[in-house]
């Protein structure tokens, strides 16, 4: 992708909403709908939640808290609160369960007027062993989406993936390739993880890609099975963290300037001296929907 796809992208104020994520679930979602709105008072064009914010998070409470996206108790209070604060909003994630059974860990994106504009099933499910450290297994619960996500807005376009997606670098390869200006990615990295890889991992899909890296944590609860790390974050094109805090519940500000992306490639050239003849274009491999659902050729 060259520089001339993003003439039509424009400036934005992105807002990650840290919060405090509790067992009840009406609670979470009040106080949600209360941060968007703060957020959007203070500027926010895009608002972005945390992984799971409706729910503690772990594969216990996935069942338990699960809901279908159509007529869910979250998903309309996202609708009515996008709308409402006049945002898009990248809702974090939610358990959410399909009329087959299964359950999944799912995105879901609004525009401005509330309308469900993208639905993105995490792809790459947290499984994890490290012995006397940290063991999870999100697929005792959970089953994975089956494509990747790409949100139009006025702005430009969006990728999105959630927490442990962020380890895999093809997906954000493809979003830059494919014209999105930022990958937003919400998030609960944990005390072992957090610390060594959170913000290395969003600086090096922001710098391989010279586009935004966004990711929103929820804040930490030190007495809950899962204690989050927190550090909600951006980094721009160059891999300067340019927003961030610490563990407590607050709300994480940055611009998002497209002008910053284009200095940036101009600069340090890399979009035209990929060698495509030697190793080949890994989004050449996928195609995108109207939907911005993206999937193998
Ligand atoms: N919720 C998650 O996917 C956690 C991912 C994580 O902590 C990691 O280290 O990766």
């Amino acid at each position: 992708m060259s520089n001339a796809i993003l003439s039509s992208c424009s400036a934005f104020k992105l807002a990650l909403v840290q919060i405090s994520i509790g067992s009840d679930k009406s609670k979470n979602l009040e106080r949600t709908r209360e941060k968007i709105i703060e957020a959007s008072r203070n500027g926010a064009q895009v608002v972005v939640l945390p992984e799971c914010f409706n729910s503690p998070y772990g594969t216990n409470f996935f069942p338990e808290y699960a809901e279908p996206l159509k007529g869910g108790d979250s998903t309309k209070m996202l609708s009515a609160a996008a709308k409402e604060a006049n945002v898009y909003l990248i809702g974090g994630s939610i358990p959410e369960r399909e009329p087959s059974g299964k359950i999944f860990n799912t995105l879901t994106a609004y525009d401005p007027s509330g309308k469900m504009i993208a639905k993105h099933r995490k792809v790459h499910l947290f499984d994890i062993d490290i012995p006397q450290v940290i063991t999870f297994k999100e697929s005792d619960t959970l089953t994975e989406g089956d494509w990747l996500t790409h949100i139009s807005t006025e702005y430009g376009k969006l990728g999105v993936g959630i927490c442990y997606d962020m380890r895999f670098p093809e997906m954000a390869t493809i979003a830059a390739r494919k014209g999105c200006m930022a990958m937003i990615y919400p998030g609960a990295f944990n005390m072992t993880t957090g610390p060594l890889h959170w913000e290395l991992l969003q600086r090096a899909r922001a710098v391989d890609n010279q586009i935004y890296v966004a990711a929103c944590a929820p804040a930490r609860d030190n007495n809950a099975n899962y204690v989050a790390w927190g550090h909600s974050t951006v980094v721009d094109p160059k891999g300067n963290v340019v927003a961030t805090c610490e563990e407590k519940e607050t709300i994480v500000y940055a611009d998002i300037d497209p002008e910053q992306i284009k200095s940036t490639r101009q600069y340090i050239p890399l979009y035209h001296q990929r060698r495509f003849d030697i190793y080949g274009d890994v989004s050449d491999t996928v195609e995108e929907n109207q939907d911005g659902q993206v999937s193998k050729k």
